[in-house]
């Protein structure tokens, strides 16, 4: 059954200072508990999706519907309290000065009783294992534990979707792993929304579904094996493939069929029946 937790309908937004639209006739639709991976080149519009629907800016045309709430300036201040915003660089999010403060921060600002306040903050640092850095001060942590900090911040002011905006962009591999095992945890247990924006297909793989923006319209959507078949189409926009799709095709090429892999495990998966 539909369940949509995100509907926006041909939104379109252009910046006073640019002669031509950022974002044009733009749609999608996002389900209850989806993981939707929006990807595109450089200067696609992703950011500026983003920030429209966080309500840092507001449409030029078009509607933008979150949990059935139409944004506009009214409902901005509701709309933000149903998103919740990771960003790319984890040294500008840590605003508490030890772990448990930072992911209070959100809460005491919302006035939440202490008691629940405890609960949540103790609730949240567990669900993103951060509980051994309870009373960890930032400059401690790596960039990915930070970045699970500053989901557990999200979290605790249990809003309806998570939107991240290439917030994995500046952390090292295994700090990437990290934050995509965490959502992937909460997607599972939780039944989160994650809205990742993101320039890289490899972590687009991991999506339910996949949206592909360019010069801010909708390019393609669908799931990641239907948007991978897109080939060199994808690369004419200026996006680059994931390796186990590269590969893929180029055993291919060498007359060696594998199955229609997407990522890292399962290209090891096939290889290993090749054998
Ligand atoms: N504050 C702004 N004022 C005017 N133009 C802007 C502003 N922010 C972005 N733009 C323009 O909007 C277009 C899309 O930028 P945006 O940052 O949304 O794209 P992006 O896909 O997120 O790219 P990147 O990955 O480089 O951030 C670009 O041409 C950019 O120059």
């Amino acid at each position: 059954m539909k369940d949509p937790i995100l509907t926006v309908e041909n939104l379109s937004f252009q910046y006073p200072n640019q002669e031509e639209q950022t974002i044009h006739e733009l749609s999608l639709q996002i389900e209850r508990g989806e993981w939707i991976a929006i990807v595109g080149h450089n200067g696609s519009g992703k950011s500026t999706f983003a920030k429209i629907l966080n309500g840092l800016q507001m449409p030029t045309s078009g509607s933008v519907f979150i949990d059935a709430i139409e944004l506009t300036e009214e409902t901005v201040w509701q709309i933000r309290k149903k998103v919740g915003m990771v960003f790319q660089n984890p040294d500008n999010q840590f605003v508490g000065t030890t772990v448990q403060d930072d992911v209070a921060f959100g809460l005491e600002n919302l006035g939440v009783p202490r008691n629940e306040m405890v609960t949540r903050v103790h609730h949240a640092i567990n669900k993103v294992g951060m509980e051994q850095y309870f009373d960890q001060e930032p400059h401690q942590l790596s960039g990915g534990q930070k970045q699970r900090v500053a989901i557990a911040g999200i979290i605790a002011l249990q809003p309806s979707i998570i939107i991240l905006d290439e917030a994995t962009s500046m952390l090292d591999p295994q700090g990437r792993i990290e934050v995509i095992n965490t959502l992937r945890s909460l997607k599972d247990e939780l039944g989160i929304t994650v809205l990742s924006i993101t320039h890289d297909l490899e972590e687009a793989a991991l999506a339910d579904r996949v949206y592909v923006l360019n010069e801010g319209k909708v390019f393609a959507e669908g799931t990641p094996k239907d948007i991978f078949r897109l080939g060199q189409q994808l690369k004419d926009i200026g996006l680059d493939l994931p390796f186990a799709v590269k590969l893929r095709d180029k055993l291919e090429k060498h007359g060696i069929r594998i199955g229609d892999v997407i990522s890292s495990e399962g290209l090891i998966e096939e290889l290993w029946k090749l054998r």
